[in-house]
């Protein structure tokens, strides 16, 4: 069986400010969008349903949405993707708002209740999990683990997409979704631009899966809805975008370029069968090749914003989706039998957390699929998603029931086993990590690990001059801020905007310095405080950035602050340099293995000057800028801050929620 990509396109209202034109409009009959252009009386695209201006999250859902979910519940893939330029409403559409909720947050809500038909017994094996990944210039990286994870592989088994160390969590009510997906939106890479003040900069693709047991045919469906909020094709002239926004928006456009590729290579496979399909030449269209040409349901929804300003990319946004809308893709239903019975235990037993168990894939092989069990695929369709139990030829209430009974055994045995295995690989993990914290503390205290202790001769003095120094930066800060309001008031102008690269980079070490320290004394609030102020003066600072999320993230979650592994790396000084006792609760945090470095920030500053150093840019500014009494330098200061701080550009602010 094949199916047709479903194409339907939606226009976003007026936004504050946009001059407001009949440039781009819905004809009368309701499906097809007008662009007017030059004197010919405009373009005209037909699509199967068009949504104005006024058009409603529900109406969307209802129509486009809403008659696929039955499939996922048969397994089928399901895939429906929100493309646009930049601020075209595809965030809104998908995701939308507490008081607009879109496609997101209503596919889960319809999802639960579906599965609350199902027979009681076939609903306990049953279960939904969720996966959210971004693509992220090229790269992809997994929403539930965006600040400690790496980049993930895609690999490609036959005609699987797969991505191995993915997460996908399991859920089974809405507050449970909800709690993890907008947990995992605040990692998305957003960032403000003229055209939007929270523009994606990635592609995102949220992925609900599902195991269904169905006690007629004895089988096990898979079935998942992906749905991807693309980032938005950008004209640089209007996003008034700076270098790093612009590199980011370079990937943006060079992966949405090889997705119209892909759409142009399938448009033309009926004139070339043989004609390759450039799918491997970005991360996005390796992933979404399931839904383009593939063997998923498809559906995409294409965004437009009003107004002449827009008028180009709108053409270009629209060709692309009428050839989308050629593109035939061939879903099958992906069902295996149930597994074979190996332990059983009672239901009691499997009761107790829910495992957070890494899936194998992002296509089909959602929660619930022993690792090793390939998925075996059968182009056959049943009339129901749950045909009940009555309805059942040739097998009694009786068989029905046993036959459950028995899957629910068989599926709860399986699932604890699997737990148990997650468990002994997390606990796998830990030994290792406490075994390579032992190898670093052996490494920082060669010799003897004894505890170092300095006589109180020498001790003393540099305790004191510790103070004195501290006392020092906190009173040049001080100045600093001073100054800082100063100019904005005087001048209209931040401060950050007309110093020098130097001053800024050791006015953002001095604020390091300061939040290293508040850190260090489990103030985190302060040290967050003062890392965001770094952050005014090199906002593309990508470890600023990633420390900034990192402390957040341990408010919210009330957890001990663990900066990233990369600390480690770059903490290889402090190893060599002797070190007192690491404490037991100290082992626990990777940061402690730098502490002795780290720690002594003010320490290090004895061997080098105050950090401040303001200069004006000459560039920049023409006036006079006052440098803070006693603020010059002498050298360079300590290279631990400068390293630190010589992060390449951050890759976006983060934040959308
Ligand atoms: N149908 C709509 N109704 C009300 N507001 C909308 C609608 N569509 C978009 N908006 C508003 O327009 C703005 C831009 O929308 P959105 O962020 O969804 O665009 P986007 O296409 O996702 O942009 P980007 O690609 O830059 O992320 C937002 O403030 C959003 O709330």
């Amino acid at each position: 069986m094949s199916s047709a990509i479903s194409v339907s396109a939606r226009l976003r209202p007026w936004m504050r400010g946009e001059a407001q034109d009949d440039c781009i409009s819905i004809s009368e009959t309701g499906d097809a969008i007008i662009v007017k252009e030059g004197t010919k009386g405009g373009l005209k695209f037909p699509f199967k349903s068009c949504y104005g201006q006024n058009a409603t999250q529900e109406q969307i859902f209802e129509k486009e949405v809403r008659p696929l979910l039955d499939m996922v519940f048969k397994g089928l893939m399901v895939t429906v993707f929100a493309y646009g330029v930049t601020s075209s409403g595809k965030t809104h559409t998908m995701q939308g708002n507490p008081d607009a909720p879109g496609i997101i947050p209503r596919v889960v809500e319809s999802m639960i209740k579906l599965k609350t038909q199902m027979p009681e017994a076939a609903r306990r094996v049953s279960q939904f999990t969720v996966s959210y990944m971004e693509v992220y210039k090229d790269d992809v990286y997994d929403l539930f683990n965006r600040v400690h994870g790496s980049r993930l592989d895609i690999r490609t088994d036959g005609e699987q997409t797969n991505i191995p160390g993915l997460i996908h969590k399991p859920f089974e009510t809405i507050e449970e979704f909800t709690q993890i997906y907008n947990t995992a939106c605040k990692a998305r890479s957003v960032a403000s631009t003229d055209l939007n003040h929270a523009s994606s900069r990635s592609h995102a693709i949220l992925g609900i899966s599902g195991s269904f047991y169905d006690p007629t045919s004895d089988k096990i469906r898979m079935g998942k809805i992906n749905l991807v909020d693309l980032a938005g094709s950008e004209n640089n002239k209007l996003t008034g975008n700076d270098r790093s926004r612009m590199a980011e928006s370079a990937a943006i456009n060079k992966s949405l370029s090889t997705l119209a590729m892909v759409v142009k290579a399938l448009n033309d496979k009926s004139k070339d069968p043989n004609a390759r399909i450039p799918y491997r030449d970005s991360k996005l269209t390796r992933i979404l090749k399931d839904a383009l040409g593939g063997s998923s349901v498809g559906v995409l929804i294409c965004n437009l914003a009003p107004g002449a300003k827009f008028q180009a990319d709108t053409i270009s946004t629209l060709r692309f989706a009428s050839m989308a809308e050629k593109i035939e893709n061939k879903p099958v239903v992906n069902e295996r039998a149930a597994p074979p019975p190996k332990r059983v235990y009672s239901q009691s037993q499997a009761a107790g957390p829910s495992s957070l168990i890494p899936q194998p894939s992002f296509g089909y092989q959602p929660f619930g699929i022993p690792s090793g069990i390939p998925a075996p695929r059968a182009n056959r369709r049943t009339s129901a998603a749950f045909p009940s139990a009555s309805t059942n030829v040739g097998l009694s209430e009786k068989e029905i029931e046993e036959r459950i009974n028995k899957r629910v055994e068989e599926e709860v045995a399986r699932r604890l086993e699997e737990r148990e295995k997650a468990l002994a690989e997390q606990k796998r993990r830990e030994a290792e990590e406490d075994e390579e914290m032992r190898q670093v503390e052996l490494q920082m205290t060669p010799g003897s690990p004894a505890k170092v202790t300095l006589p109180s001769e020498l001790l003393d003095p540099i305790l004191k001059k510790h103070a004195d120094l501290e006392n020092e930066l906190i009173n040049r800060l001080e100045e600093v801020k001073a100054l800082e309001q100063q100019y904005a008031t005087k001048h209209q102008q931040p401060l950050a905007e007309v110093l020098s690269p130097v001053s800024k980079r050791k006015t953002a070490r001095a604020y390091v310095a300061l939040g290293r320290d508040l850190g260090d004394r489990s103030d985190l609030k302060g040290a967050l405080e003062m890392y965001k102020k770094a952050a005014v003066y090199l906002p593309e600072n990508s470890n600023l950035a990633e420390r900034i999320l990192e402390i957040e993230t341990a408010i919210r979650e009330g957890v001990a602050y663990q900066p990233r592994k990369k600390s480690r790396r770059t903490s290889h000084s402090a190893r060599s340099s002797a070190s007192p006792q690491v404490s037991k609760d100290d082992k626990k945090r990777p940061r402690s293995k730098g502490k002795e470095k780290r720690r002594g920030v003010f320490g290090e500053l004895t061997n080098g000057p105050l950090p401040l150093l303001l200069e004006r840019d000459e560039t920049k500014k023409p006036e006079k800028f006052h440098t803070p009494k006693g603020s010059q330098s002498k050298s360079s200061g300590s290279p631990t801050d400068e390293e630190w701080l010589a992060a390449p550009p951050r890759k976006g602010r983060i934040g959308k929620a």
